[in-house]
């Protein structure tokens, strides 16, 4: 093999999403299986040992594409020449603890991690950021980086769309495979908007196939707005195995492009479309071509669905206000 391997950065990597990441990473299916990686871990010092275990199992694996790890507490090490940087690693909430005060904690991680990734990565870094708040810690990062393009930050609303995507499957009996252009907007949290006026299920516009406006504002946008809360209900953790995985959807599509005739939705960087306020990192719908996302343009936007995108949006705002006023932007 001569190609040189990407730097792929994991942080957070002693935990559940990234002992369900590193593996899937390592085998080929972060970037397509003929690309060799070198991976980089950063922990924080209490996660080191736990990480120098797993990366004990990535080498009992033999992977041929994987060509070295490295596991250090350092951001300037971690990110140095980092070309894909996936930030999984962030503050909980605990109990008794004020929203503010895990913006607060979350920008005690997030800011060094941006300027390290300013300072040290690859020309071409891609970042994600997984670890919640996801799409405020991802603008913390991106306000720490002034010299990397702005676009290159994005947060994951992917779990979210593949969550739409098989609530959808399983009310109209079509498979995932031919349900296309869903969207996701606003915020990784319960106020988000999973919209399926623009989605197609076998070629027929979803909204009109579900016909049942009662289902949508009552059972698919809660359930799926709230998934995250129920899966930590049902399983006392929150999800791992299908976040990492909608990690490497979001990151794979990111680099090989969308397929022709469907988007898929992200956290990426507003340039003001749909009203969503300039800078602010919000979900939308994006096509993915040459290594960039775009957001899709030109839908026409209902009543319903215009009242729920700036609820998000809303909630998105007060967290930069929020944020703004610790110093974390
Ligand atoms: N966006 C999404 O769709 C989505 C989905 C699921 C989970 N999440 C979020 O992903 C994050 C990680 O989840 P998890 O289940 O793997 O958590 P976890 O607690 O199992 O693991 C987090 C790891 O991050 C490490 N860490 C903490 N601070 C760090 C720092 N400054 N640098 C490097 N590593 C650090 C911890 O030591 C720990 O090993 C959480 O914030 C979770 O809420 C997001
Ligand atoms: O970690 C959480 O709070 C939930 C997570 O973001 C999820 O959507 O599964």
């Amino acid at each position: 093999m001569t190609r040189t391997p990407v730097n792929v950065t994991v942080t957070g990597a002693a935990g559940q999403i990234g002992y369900a990441l590193l593996f899937r990473i390592a085998s080929g299916q972060l970037l397509g299986a003929d690309v060799p990686v070198k991976l980089n871990l950063l922990e924080i010092p209490q996660g080191l040992k736990a990480a120098e275990g797993t990366a004990m199992e990535l080498d009992d694996c033999a992977f041929p594409l994987l060509q070295g790890i490295d596991i250090t507490d350092d951001p300037n090490v971690a990110f140095d020449g980092a070309n894909v940087a996936l930030l999984v690693g962030a503050r909980p909430r605990t109990k008794g603890m004020e929203r503010g005060d895990l913006l607060e904690a979350n920008g005690g991680i997030f800011k060094p991690q941006g300027k390290a990734i300013n300072d040290h990565a690859a020309d071409d870094i891609k970042v994600l950021v997984v670890g919640n708040p996801a799409n405020t810690n991802a603008l913390i990062a991106q306000a720490a980086a002034p010299d990397v393009p702005a676009e290159r930050f994005t947060a994951m609303t992917r779990l979210d769309h593949n969550r739409a995507l098989s609530q959808l499957s399983k009310k109209t009996g079509v498979p995932v495979s031919e349900i296309t252009k869903l969207t996701i907007w606003g915020n990784h949290s319960a106020t988000q908007y999973p919209d399926v006026f623009h989605a197609e299920v076998a070629g027929k516009n979803a909204a009109e196939a579900v016909n049942d406006e009662q289902w949508l504002a009552e059972t698919f946008i809660p359930t799926v707005a709230k998934r995250g809360a129920a899966i930590i209900e049902a399983r006392g953790a929150s999800s791992a195995a299908s976040a990492a995985n909608a990690a490497i959807d979001h990151v794979f599509t990111w680099v090989n492009g969308t397929p022709a005739g469907d988007w898929t939705s992200a956290g990426v960087v507003s340039d003001g479309s749909y009203g969503v306020p300039e800078g602010l990192i919000s979900s939308f719908p994006v096509t993915a071509k040459d290594g960039k996302f775009e957001i899709v343009q030109g839908l026409e936007i209902n009543d319903f669905s215009r009242a729920r995108i700036d609820a998000s949006v809303k909630e998105l705002e007060e967290e930069r206000e929020a944020v703004r006023g610790l110093g974390l932007i």
